[in-house]
């Protein structure tokens, strides 16, 4: 076989892998988590870009997926792709926010890391030129859920849960997602769900507008998804991107300009030893519902 033949080869087979994983059919999932944490794939004919975080079962971040995630998005803007769907490869979640086994006894320069790549990957969703969906497949819990709150779009499957959970865990929201949240759904609605830490099912999201919409399933999720980028077709990018970055300009400010100080709030209050607690109750209780 020659080279080019070869390289044919190769993405045809790669592309295959990327819709299996999408579709769910996950079987292996130790061979699963050997493959990248992010997989893209462009949609020749849409030019839309699929983001899904791959590393099931429960999508939460480590440091490595978030470094692979922000290069992915820069990729989605330097590569002028149309529109991003993002989504994730596990069958029953979108993300379970940030790994807490990152947050459980850290090396403090780590969770420094892992925190400012975090803020880096919310800066590039948030204000990203190019219109953006969450096909949120599943649970988003804590990060997870912010991340989804960065789109432009939320599309989300029945019987998942979905909010801010951190204020249960012992971490303060940062005021930049006290906004974001209230860009989202009413002031009241947030300061309730926000101050609780409220986790909502898919019906209770849809009613308070946490979400935009409901799919059947995760393929009914995608094609929804890409009917949504659709609409932005005739819209010239630039203007549209510049007038997005408008209505988001107060939060893209404030994750910008408190980057340092929002970093050691997070660690100090995770290196607290009531939210280390509470961490390690989370895990222990997963661990005893077996
Ligand atoms: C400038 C900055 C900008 C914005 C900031 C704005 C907002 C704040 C944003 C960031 C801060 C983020 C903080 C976090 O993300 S903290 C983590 C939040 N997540 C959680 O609290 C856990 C969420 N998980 C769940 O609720 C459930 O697991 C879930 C509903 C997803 C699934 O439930 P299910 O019953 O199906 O599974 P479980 O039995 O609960 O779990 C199975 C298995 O998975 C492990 N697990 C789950 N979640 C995590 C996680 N996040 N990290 C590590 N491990 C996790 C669980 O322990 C079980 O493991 P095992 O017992 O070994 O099988």
């Amino acid at each position: 076989m020659n080279s080019t033949c070869l390289q044919k080869t190769t993405r045809i087979l790669n592309k295959n892998v990327f819709k299996c994983f999408l579709n769910s059919h996950i079987r292996n999932q130790s061979s699963a988590t050997n493959q990248s944490l992010i997989l893209t794939d462009v949609n020749d004919k849409t030019g839309f870009a699929t983001v899904a975080f791959n590393r099931p079962p429960m999508s939460n971040f480590t440091l490595e997926l978030l470094q692979d995630f922000s290069k992915s998005l820069d990729e989605v803007e330097s590569k002028n792709y149309k529109g991003m769907i993002l989504t994730s490869t596990s069958p029953t979640v979108f993300s379970a926010g940030l790994d807490l086994k990152e947050l459980l006894n850290p090396e403090p320069a780590r969770l420094k890391a892992l925190r400012t790549a975090y803020i880096d990957c919310c800066i590039k969703l948030y204000s990203s030129m190019y219109p953006t969906v969450a096909a949120i497949n599943g649970h988003a819990i804590g990060g997870g859920c912010f991340i989804a709150m960065a789109c432009e779009y939320r599309i989300m499957l029945p019987n998942s849960k979905i909010g801010l959970n951190e204020t249960q865990l012992g971490i303060a929201i940062p005021e930049v997602a006290v906004h974001a949240t209230r860009n989202i759904i009413s002031s009241r609605d947030a300061e309730m769900a926000l101050t609780l830490g409220s986790v909502f099912t898919t019906d209770e999201a849809l009613k308070i507008g946490l979400i935009d919409e409901v799919a059947e399933n995760k393929e009914d999720a995608l094609a929804k998804s890409e009917k949504f980028l659709s609409l932005f077709k005739k819209i010239p990018k630039r203007a549209r991107g510049i007038t997005k970055q408008f209505f988001r300009k107060k939060v893209i400010d404030l994750m910008t300009n408190n980057r340092e100080k929002d970093v050691e709030a997070f660690v100090s209050y995770v290196m607290n030893p009531a939210s280390q607690k509470s961490f390690q109750a989370f895990l222990d209780e997963a661990k005893n519902k077996k």
